[in-house]
């Protein structure tokens, strides 16, 4: 193991450095001058700029009695009361086993002479030596920040008298990449700070201790019910004596597919909703439900069913029959779910040809393919948009039906102009063809009906509804009446709410501060991949995509080969061309018993590398880990999600429930985790639990140490050593690379950024005026000043007005699908955002149900909802 450099603060004992001058001859007066020069050289060489120094007590140094040294670690005698100064830091070079800034050798064991206390945490590491005794004096040359933790550290030794060199800046040579003054490891006991003198004597570096100065929970959490009853699931499939699908209007043909080759032998509770509206009725419709509860059938299901019914006696609609529903959705990723759900279910009725016109391939393969024919058509906006405007081929005079899916999320990434140009284009014109080349064109809806989809109701959706739909039905599940008498007993308000997480997901929070936040969630990882079959897949969300690029490189960093968790035979990770820098063996939570594959994902990759990318994820066997920017919150359907950690909190609410959603799906069991720091971030715990069936009954409350004692494991607080030993290898391991370097202060940087775009009305909870920025560094392992953090390429890290756009936040998380050019793609929002009168989800969603209500009250016989 390396080590971190060290401050070293020798003992001389009373000796003076310089042999002492007999002042001898002249007048007296002349002799007292010149001593007084040479007792004044004398002090400038010692400390040549005392006031730049401040010199925290040892009282501060120690203030927090839980780090305070056990007497017995005391080594050597009491230090004499006074001792020579040498300089405020020294500058160390590296050494394998200490650092030192001696020109002379230190006898074995003169180190800690002067009565300071030794820890030793490796074999061949450095030793940090604390100051336990003596004055303020013996802390001289320690920056103290105020806003940083910075303590000192120091090695006291007896030296003979004349062998130390105090190093003049001029003869220093400093290291770029090394921590110079840090000491190899600490205990967890040590508040040490070991820092590197930069211009003007300030530090350089800093290297605070993880469990001091940490801001406290400001909230008092209540415990969680014991034998609470698990939650019964809110969004599984119904039993086949509660409902099938034929009795809700399916052909027996389609019926007995979905339940012999898809395993679906009932229908969910929002497709039982859906389906016989959709296929007994012509009109638009919003369908709202869970995440995970299924209405990508409960759309495409209608659609198939009554495509099917125009097949008449032998004659079978075919490729060339006419385009008949056009499904948009707001990522590529999303699009090509959707097309292999369609495709699974055409197995059965092969003669129906849907395809996808998402970008990433040519224009022309894409023409090539819509001039074959096509019956069903599934896109994203800016590129149908385009084809409509641009592919002859493609004609919409036929289109029955328009899904948008994900309706919030097509209107955030600001693709409102596209879906207003679709809409028109498609037009609401009467269809009235009964009967075309002996195809029974009555089965399909007479008009253009308009479904849209969404797990959330926000403002922005009303307004996509708006825009889309005319006399539109709210189609949701039917809640049981068990549901129904729970949640009015918890007083939770189900009608014209704005979204809901499944009821059985398992969701809590940890309260970490910011300097603890890496270590804690390397813990977290480590506890729930300890054992095999535990967890097997887990998601980890971060707010940008430089953030993902530090923690997939760090995660997947090679262990040193004597590391106890290395195992003998690694895993051989099948990787191609395409995945080669986005999946990786996840070093930092494999044991020898259970190997982690790691993945990352963002919107800054090139589309293939996605693709290829979320399909290793999707397809694998053995336990793997995604780090991911919101790019893979909506929507996907990734299955066998066991676990969910939002490790950056999101952006709104239902981001929040979009994220939580990718587990828990269909039914099955699922666990979810939030981070948040102490302080206003607590007060996110209330947006939460609204969000829950259960309100806050359902969520669980963690700390940082228990999360970190759960995960390092070892006896009494020897957890505590193991996570200072984690953080300081990580944060050597970044500062020994200028790459990795570079990548944390970028993610920290991006990361800042990123937190300052949180929607106006939770700005008071992310606050970035709160957020101590020393502290957050040390959750990239970096050792900087925060101020100092300047990457080639970013602005720094001041916060401008413009950066608070919505748009410029989905940019800067990577996730923009489109290619609209970013200015244009900016505008539209921040013109999107003045147009919508800004009140919260809630009032969007009961303003959004009252219009339903208005036109079915006037229209009776579309009583659902
Ligand atoms: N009737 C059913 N029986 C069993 N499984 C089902 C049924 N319907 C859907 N599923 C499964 O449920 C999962 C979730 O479906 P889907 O992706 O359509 O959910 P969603 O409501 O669109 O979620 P999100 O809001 O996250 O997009 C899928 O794996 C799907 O195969």
């Amino acid at each position: 193991m390396a080590d971190d450099g060290m401050l070293l603060n020798f003992d001389l004992g009373d000796s003076p450095l310089l042999p002492k001058q007999a002042f001898e001859g002249g007048t007296w007066k002349a002799r007292l001058a010149a001593k007084k020069t040479s007792r004044h050289r004398l002090n400038k060489i010692s400390n040549p700029n005392p006031k730049s120094i401040p010199h925290p007590s040892t009282r501060e140094i120690f203030n927090d009695k839980r780090h305070e040294p056990p007497v017995e670690e005391y080594i050597g005698p009491a230090r004499p009361p006074k001792r020579q100064r040498v300089g405020p830091v020294g500058y160390a070079e590296r050494n394998s086993n200490t650092a030192a800034i001696v020109s002379g050798k230190l006898p074995p064991g003169s180190i800690g002479a002067g009565g300071g206390k030794v820890k030793k945490f490796g074999d061949d590491d450095g030793i940090a030596v604390e100051n336990v005794a003596g004055s303020s004096q013996q802390t001289d040359g320690v920056k103290e920040n105020s806003r940083d933790d910075t303590r000192g550290a120091f090695v006291s030794g007896k030296l003979p008298a004349g062998s130390i060199k105090i190093p003049s800046r001029k003869d220093v040579k400093q290291p770029h990449f090394t921590p110079a003054l840090s000491s190899g490891d600490f205990g967890s006991g040590s508040n040490a700070i070991r820092s590197q003198n930069g211009a003007g004597g300030k530090p350089a570096q800093i290297v605070s201790s993880l469990f001091s100065f940490n801001p406290k929970s400001k909230t008092t959490f209540e415990a969680p019910e014991v034998n609470a009853e698990p939650a019964k699931p809110s969004n599984a499939p119904l039993t086949p004596e509660m409902a099938s699908f034929t009795a809700l209007g399916v052909s027996i043909r389609l019926a007995a597919h979905l339940s012999t080759k898809l395993e679906m032998q009932a229908p969910t509770a929002i497709q039982k909703a859906a389906i016989p509206q959709l296929i007994s009725d012509d009109s638009d419709a919003f369908i709202q439900a869970e995440t995970g509860s299924g209405k990508t059938l409960a759309y495409l299901l209608p659609i198939v069913e009554r495509i099917m019914a125009i097949s008449f006696n032998d004659v079978k609609v075919h490729r060339d029959s006419g385009l008949f529903a056009i499904v948009l959705a707001p990522t590529r990723e999303l699009c090509k779910q959707i097309a292999t759900v369609l495709e699974k279910i055409l197995r059965c009725a092969t003669w129906i040809v849907g395809t996808t016109v998402i970008g990433g391939e040519s224009k022309q393969s894409e023409k090539a393919r819509l001039r074959k024919g096509v019956n069903i058509l599934i896109a994203t906006p800016g590129r149908l948009k385009d084809h409509l405007d641009n592919t002859e081929v493609l004609n919409v005079s036929t289109v029955r039906w328009l899904v948008l899916d994900e309706g919030d999320r097509l209107m955030e990434l600001g693709f409102e102009d596209e879906i207003k140009g679709i809409v028109e284009k498609i037009g609401r014109r009467t269809l009235a063809v009964v009967k075309r080349d002996g195809l029974n064109l009555a089965a399909l809806p007479q008009r253009r009906v308009t479904v849209l989809c969404s797990a959330t109701m926000k403002m922005n959706v009303q307004r996509l509804g708006e825009i889309s739909l005319k006399d539109a039905v709210h189609i949701q599940a039917d809640p049981s009446e068990e549901d129904a008498a729970r949640d009015k007993a918890n007083g939770v308000e189900t009608d014209g709410k704005a979204f809901s997480a499944p009821a059985q997901l398992k969701q809590a929070y940890a309260v970490v501060p910011a300097k603890m936040r890496l270590v804690t969630l390397s813990a977290i990882l480590k506890r729930a991949f300890a054992r095999r079959g535990s967890v097997m897949k887990a998601i980890v969300f971060i707010s940008c995509a430089d953030s993902v690029d530090f923690h997939f490189s760090l995660f997947s960093r090679p262990l040193e080969a004597s590391s106890a968790d290395v195992p003998a035979e690694p895993l051989q990770i099948s990787k191609t061309e395409l995945t080669k820098d986005t999946i990786a063996l996840g070093t930092g939570f494999s044991s020898k018993d259970n190997q982690v594959i790691l993945h990352k994902l963002h919107g800054s990759l090139a589309q293939n590398i996605r693709t290829a990318t979320l399909k290793a994820f999707t397809e694998s066997s053995d336990p793997c880990i995604m780090i991911c920017t919101d790019v893979a919150s909506r929507g996907l359907d990734l299955p066998n999600v066991d676990y969910v950690i939002e490790y950056d909190p999101p952006f709104s609410a239902d981001d929040h429930l979009h994220r939580v959603g990718r587990t828990a799906r269909a039914g099955r069991d699922g666990r979810a985790l939030i981070f948040l720091m102490p302080g206003e971030e607590e007060e996110y715990v209330s947006v939460l639990a609204s969000g829950y069936h259960d309100g806050k009954k359902s969520l669980t409350h963690n700390t940082a140490e228990e999360l970190l004692r759960k995960g390092f494991g070892g006896t009494g607080h020897e957890w505590e050593e193991r996570a200072t030993e984690w953080q300081l290898e990580a944060e050597r391991w970044t500062l020994e690379s200028p790459k990795y370097l570079e990548m944390a202060r970028r993610g920290f940087q991006s990361h800042i950024r990123a937190y300052a775009t949180h929607v106006a009305n939770e700005r008071h909870i992310f606050n970035m005026q709160a957020m101590h920025l020393g502290h957050l560094a040390k959750a990239f392992a970096l050792r900087d000043k925060p101020g100092s953090i300047k990457v080639p390429g970013l602005r720094p890290t001041k916060m401008t007005k413009a950066d608070r756009s919505v748009a410029a936040r989905k940019a800067k998380r990577g996730e923009v699908e489109d290619k609209a050019p970013e200015g244009e793609r900016v505008r539209k929002q921040r013109k999107m955002e003045m147009d919508l009168p800004t009140i919260d989800g809630n009032e969007a969603a009961k303003r959004m149900k009252m219009k339903m209500k208005e036109h079915m009250s006037a229209s009776s016989e579309f009583n659902i909802g």
